[in-house]
């Protein structure tokens, strides 16, 4: 079996998150030689034939200059203006830095909407595919200045980890402000490093509550979010600060590494399961569990017994047991006005405690099992 870090080493797509803390500094403004070393350290992966997109945080930290702020700006108008002063400035930078080992840059900027909309996402994909394809190094933010707060990631973790997911990355490595996870605050006496994250339930008790620079925003809380998206999906995550970022990538002991939890998926149930947004949920009896999540059947208007919230044809809704906890998801083929009426009768338009004719037309598919997903 390979090193666990060799899995790092060997990634041959790889997606490379940087937050504000670490290319910005804390008064605001790009910090050039952080920018530098980072941009010499994905270009030489570059170069060793590896593919590698960075999502990089630090346009409102870069704004802040221009805007003549000395603190990261609290409301959501002012962090708009100063995401637009400093993005351009961000990505010329990068621009210039990739451009001394010969590599192109192509800025990508993308809403929340951008991933949960099915066909906005397909077209992401095959944007940053032909990216790629032309060795373009992608340089990927979210799109701030038009993201309204119901909206908006506000974090790059998640946005990172979606990336991830759209791309089918080997890798994701989160680079930011302190060298690992720590079983206690990193500032504490006798708080240590912990190297290898297996599972989830292995740091549940883990205090990551406290938040990070000035600039940044989240703290390690958005980091082990985003680390538990990407590992469900089959994808190594390597956590680390920017000043190790070339050890990480060559598979040194650095940082903390969480392995896989599940097993990639087909693009499609990927975004189903992780980016689509939740319209509404279904609530099953026992059977319609159990023809779900064990036999992956369709699910069929007789196994429902409750409808909740308003959806339409192609929305996406989770399915719950009897007790509410969710089982799955899926795109649903009904209204929820035309499914209420129909919760509980079989196919053929009779109910599932009595067969009864009446003038109720005969009920389809709830979901198809090429739409469902099972968690
Ligand atoms: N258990 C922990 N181990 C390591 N860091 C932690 C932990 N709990 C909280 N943190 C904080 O998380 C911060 C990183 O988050 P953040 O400032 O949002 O960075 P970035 O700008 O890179 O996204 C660190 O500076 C650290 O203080
Ligand atoms: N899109 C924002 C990033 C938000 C943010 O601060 O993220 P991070 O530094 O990764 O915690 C920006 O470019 O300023």
């Amino acid at each position: 079996m390979a090193e666990p870090r060799d899995v790092i080493r060997d990634a041959r797509r790889v997606v490379v998150k940087i937050g504000s803390s670490s290319i910005t500094a804390p008064r605001g403004g790009v910090d050039l030689y952080q920018l530098q070393a980072l941009t010499a350290v994905v270009a030489k992966r570059w170069l060793a034939g590896a593919q590698v997109l960075l999502v990089s945080s630090g346009a409102i930290a870069a704004g802040m200059t221009p805007l003549g702020l000395t603190k990261r700006p609290k409301d959501l108008a002012t962090q708009q203006a100063a995401a637009s002063a400093g993005q351009g400035g961000l990505v010329a930078a990068y621009t210039t830095a990739f451009q001394l080992h010969g590599l192109n840059t192509g800025q990508v900027l993308l809403t929340a909407d951008d991933l949960h909309r099915r066909s906005h996402y397909v077209n992401a994909s095959r944007t940053l595919e032909k990216l790629l394809e032309l060795e373009i190094v992608p340089v990927i933010n979210e799109n701030d200045t038009v993201a309204t707060d119901e909206i908006r990631f506000g974090d790059n973790d998640r946005l990172a980890a979606l990336v991830a997911h759209l791309v089918d990355a080997d890798a994701l490595i989160l680079l930011t402000d302190v060298d690992a996870l720590y079983d206690g605050h990193p500032r504490l006496p006798g708080s240590s490093r912990i190297p290898v994250v297996t599972s989830m339930d292995q740091i549940a008790g883990v205090d990551i509550s406290a938040t990070g620079s000035a600039v940044g925003t989240g703290g390690m809380v958005t980091k082990v979010a985003a680390a538990q998206l990407a590992t469900a999906e089959g994808i190594n995550v390597l956590l680390t600060s920017a000043q190790q970022a070339a050890q990480a990538l060559a598979g040194d002991d650095v940082g903390t590494l969480f392995t896989p939890t599940g097993r990639k998926r087909r693009a499609r149930s990927r975004w189903l399961a992780h980016a689509s947004n939740v319209a509404g949920r279904l609530v099953l009896d026992n059977g319609a569990v159990e023809a779900v999540v064990q036999r992956q059947t369709s699910l069929l208007p007789v196994g429902v017994t409750r409808v909740e919230g308003v959806f339409h044809t192609g929305d996406t809704v989770d399915l719950c047991d009897p007790d509410g906890r969710v089982v799955a998801r899926g795109l649903v083929g009904y209204d929820s006005v035309d499914l209420i009426p129909l919760v509980g009768r079989r196919l053929d338009g009779a109910t599932s405690t009595a067969r009864s004719r009446n003038a109720t037309p005969p009920a389809r598919t709830v979901i198809r099992r090429d739409d469902l997903v099972v968690f």
